[in-house]
Order: structure tokens, then sequence, then C-alpha cells
């Protein structure tokens, strides 16, 4: 079984189905936590939610909820085109209020100040939980992904809605540590840090990377709930822990940061990215590790 971030006809269903083997059965949460919870608690292999979008960044719920509980590692990633529907109870009823997922509100915000320009603008769980509601006469349109009218029985008052065109977002399938996907030569890399509050901490970490030709691809900071001033780094990275530097790189981010926490290495859903030679790090292991034999000098 599969856990997503339901409803049915959310984005990240369609990023599931992408993952899913045709004989996978596929279960809607209506929170990412709870979809993670139903993993951790062993009630589904895997779990599918949406963790960052190329316009509004990163999904808080994602970043805390991967943090806080048993560990989850990500085997996986899609990144999905974003448009969106604006959907309407039959029977052309005034547009008082609208309702969406933040994200994707916060992609819409010129088409809704254009079309709907009297509409209140109402945060909902998911795009598709807002779609029900609407069912539910709670809204009286919602901003879905296009696949949520086939869910619910609602009228398409707009489709192809967007603020920036070619939005995307980017999807991981998380699974309890076990074995890690193989390297493919086109893997990310994530882990979590907290970093010391002390003079260079975050540039010592980033040093740790630049030293060894690993590119970074995204890093984010969220409070740690603690104490004001004390943050989380989200850091991802081209490369795999199966690769010497890469796994040079954690080690020294470990010994940085104790509290370091790895995220998964996985295939890039997309390629590109710069790429640095590995083999001379291969070599160089494998000469360390000749001299250690006492085969080398
Ligand atoms: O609410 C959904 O449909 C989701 O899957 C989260 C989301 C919201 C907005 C853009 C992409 C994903």
């Amino acid at each position: 079984m599969l856990a997503y971030f339901g409803p049915q006809g959310t984005f990240t269903e369609q990023a599931a189905r992408g993952f899913a083997s045709p004989q996978q059965e596929l279960v809607p949460f209506e929170t990412v936590p709870a979809a993670l919870a139903a993993t951790r608690r062993g009630e589904t292999r895997s779990a599918c939610v949406p963790v960052e979008n190329s316009v509004e960044g990163a999904v808080p719920a994602t970043m805390d909820a991967l943090t806080e509980g048993e560990p989850l590692v990500a085997v996986a990633e899609a990144v999905l085109p974003v448009r969106f529907s604006v959907l309407v109870r039959p029977g052309g009823e005034p547009v008082r209020t609208v309702a969406s997922h933040p994200h994707a509100l916060a992609q819409v915000r010129h088409w809704l100040a254009e079309h709907l320009p009297e509409a209140k603008v109402v945060a909902a769980t998911s795009t598709a939980a807002a779609a029900r509601a609407v069912l539910n006469h709670e809204f009286d349109a919602a901003v879905s992904a296009p696949v949520a009218v086939r869910h619910y029985p609602l009228e398409v008052l707009a489709t192809d809605v967007a603020d920036v065109r070619d939005a995307k977002t980017r999807f991981l399938l998380l699974r309890p540590p076990g074995e890690l996907p193989e390297p493919t030569g086109h893997d990310r890399t994530s882990v979590v840090c907290t970093a010391a509050d002390r003079i260079g901490a975050l540039s010592e970490l980033l040093t740790e990377l630049a030293l060894r030709g690993i590119n970074l691809t995204r890093i984010e900071s969220r409070p740690t709930k603690g104490r004001l001033g004390e943050y989380r780094f989200y850091i991802d990275f081209d490369g795999h822990v199966a690769e010497p530097r890469v796994g040079d790189a954690l080690a020294a981010l470990h010994r940085h940061c104790p509290h370091t926490r790895f995220l998964g290495s996985y295939p890039k859903a997309e390629p590109g990215g710069a790429v640095a030679g590995n083999e001379e790090f291969v070599a160089a292991a494998d000469w360390v590790d000749a001299v250690r034999r006492g085969q080398g000098a």
C-alpha cells in the first residue's frame, strides 16, 4: 500500500500513481504528517508527499514531518508541472469564496485578482479538500488539480490557470530506512542538519561540499521550534551516499552537526546540474585502501 497526501484528486495523487506498481493500492490521508505516520507505523510500505514548488518554495508541513518522529528516507522523486482548474458547483451561483491549498492560492493570486476580485480567498488542507468543500457548499470555488473534476461532480469555470508558466512541484516517495536505491550516476542526496549557533557554522557545512566538488541543489532553513534563532538546514546535493566523496562529505557534516539526519539518496527526476568528475575521488579512495593494506605508497 502507498499512502499519499489526499484526498482523491490531489496533485500528490498524480505523483503517487507514477510511483505505484500496477497492483499497488493507493491510500489517501488528509495531511502530510498523517500519510508519513501511516508509513512509520508500517501500515503502508511508502508515502508520497510534496516537498517543494518552483514558485512558492518548500512545503513546511513536509519538512517538519521529516525531522520529527522516526526517520524516513526518500527512495524516489517526481517533478510534475502544475496548472490549476477552477471548479464550481453547477448552476452558475456567484463566487463569493474561493478555497485551495496555500501553495495553489499563491500561484493564482493575479488570476484571482483579475477574474474573481470580489471573492474571499480561504486556505484549505489540499486542492482536492477544497473541491470536496465546494461540493458540500462550504465554499463557492476551488483551485484544484485538473484531475479533481473526475472525482467531484463540479463544473470547470477555468482551466490552465497559473500566474507563472512552467511551475513545477517536486514530490518524494518515502520509506522507513532499509535498502538504498542503487546509484544511477544522476542521484540526489538529502540531509537535515541542526547547525551550532556560532560564527561560520553554516559556511563550514557548505565548504565540506564545495571542497569535494559536490553541487548543492537546495538549502532551506526551518526553526527548530526550540530557542529563537536556532535553525535546521535542509540540504540537497548531487550524488549518492555510495560514492566515496559523498560518503566523506556526509561524515564531515555529521562531525560538524551530530544531529544530522540522512533523508535519502535517490535518482533525480530531471537530469542536469553541475557535473564534477567522480573518478579522481574513487581513485584516491582506492589508493588510501591500498595504503591501509600495505600495498600502496
Ligand atoms: O493539494 C494538492 O493537490 C497537493 O498535492 C499539494 C500541492 C498544492 C499545490 C501545488 C502542488 C501540490
